[in-house]
């Protein structure tokens, strides 16, 4: 079931249109990935979505609230990590915490939040001495304090190392697992395919693509079939093959790319030649490869599979 629903959703700056009508849907306990070039309106989308910042246009519901009339009472329930973390440089990482938690009737325990973001070592020191990857974190902590059944996070783990980003990973399985439903904004394609149900790509405002991870990755992107140069077969042979895009030879190897169908078509064809292929290797397309593809020619108003469900 649909915990938020967006339709139509618009926003200006001024004279500047940055949001052309965004559709999108969030089934409860589900993460979503909204992904895109810097400035094509991901934090605008989610904070108009958040309650953050005004819309213009379209229909906004996030729990069966509008978080334009709504604010207070949606705010009870969404825990927000934003781009930026604003706390006094002076304040204290304990202090923080104990500040966030008085603002909700059953927060999370602090000590399990300080070890569970390898914070426990730094609970006393103040917000402006502690590193960019600590005061990441720190946000994170504070955004779930209040054990929320929404998060709103927004390159959560920008500036982390590759161990910190691993147990966030983790941990937001987990949230996942007990039903905390998420609008994740990424600009990393492993994250986004490691922990996302389905993304949304936008691209100056709108959304030119969206479904799980998986099925953009294919539908965009193509499949590469490569195998040991001196397999002597006529590389016209594979071309004129169904589904086959390119032959190309690479550092010894000859590479085909093509459709879903062609390593299939590749293989057939080697058999039937009395081929053995040697290092034989079939690589799925990556959702690196068709976010890439996407971004760089998008279409102004297409979607991949349609709008999200
Ligand atoms: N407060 C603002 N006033 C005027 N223009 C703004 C404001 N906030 C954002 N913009 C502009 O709106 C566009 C979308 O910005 P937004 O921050 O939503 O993009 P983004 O996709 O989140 O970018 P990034 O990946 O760099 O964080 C950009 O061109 C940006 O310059």
């Amino acid at each position: 079931m649909a915990l938020i629903t967006v339709s139509g959703l618009t926003k200006s700056y001024g004279s500047r249109q940055v949001l052309h009508g965004i559709d999108l849907n969030v089934d409860e306990g589900e993460i979503l990935g909204v992904l895109g070039p810097n400035g094509s309106g991901k934090t605008t989308a989610v904070e108009c979505i958040g309650g953050l910042r005004d819309r213009d246009g379209g229909s906004v519901s996030v729990a069966g609230m509008d978080p334009a009339t709504d604010p207070l009472a949606l705010r009870e329930m969404l825990g927000m990590q934003l781009q930026q973390c604003r706390l006094p440089n002076k304040m204290r990482v304990a202090e923080a915490l104990d500040l966030y938690s008085a603002f909700y009737a059953d927060p999370r325990p602090a000590g399990e939040l300080l070890e569970r973001f390898g914070l426990s070592a730094h609970a006393h020191q103040p917000f402006g001495k502690l590193s960019g990857g600590q005061q990441q974190r720190l946000s994170i902590a504070l955004a779930l304090i209040g054990r929320p059944r929404i998060a709103f996070l927004d390159e959560l783990t920008t500036g982390l190392d590759p161990a910190a980003r691993r147990e966030i990973w983790e941990y937001l399985r987990l949230l996942r697992d007990d039903g905390v439903t998420m609008l994740l904004v990424t600009h990393f394609m492993e994250e986004a395919a490691y922990l996302c149900d389905r993304v949304a790509i936008l691209e100056g405002g709108r959304i030119v693509a969206s479904g799980t991870p998986d099925a953009i990755a294919t539908a965009t992107g193509g499949q590469e079939t490569s195998f040991a140069a001196d397999d002597a077969i006529d590389p016209d042979t594979l071309r004129r093959l169904p589904g086959v895009a390119s032959v190309d030879l690479d550092r010894g190897r000859v590479v085909v790319r093509g459709d879903a169908d062609s390593p299939q078509a590749v293989l057939a064809a080697l058999a039937s030649n009395g081929v053995t292929a040697r290092q034989l290797r079939v690589t799925a397309p990556s959702l690196d490869d068709a976010y890439l593809s996407l971004t760089a020619s998008a279409p102004t108003s297409t979607t991949q599979e349609g709008s999200l469900r």
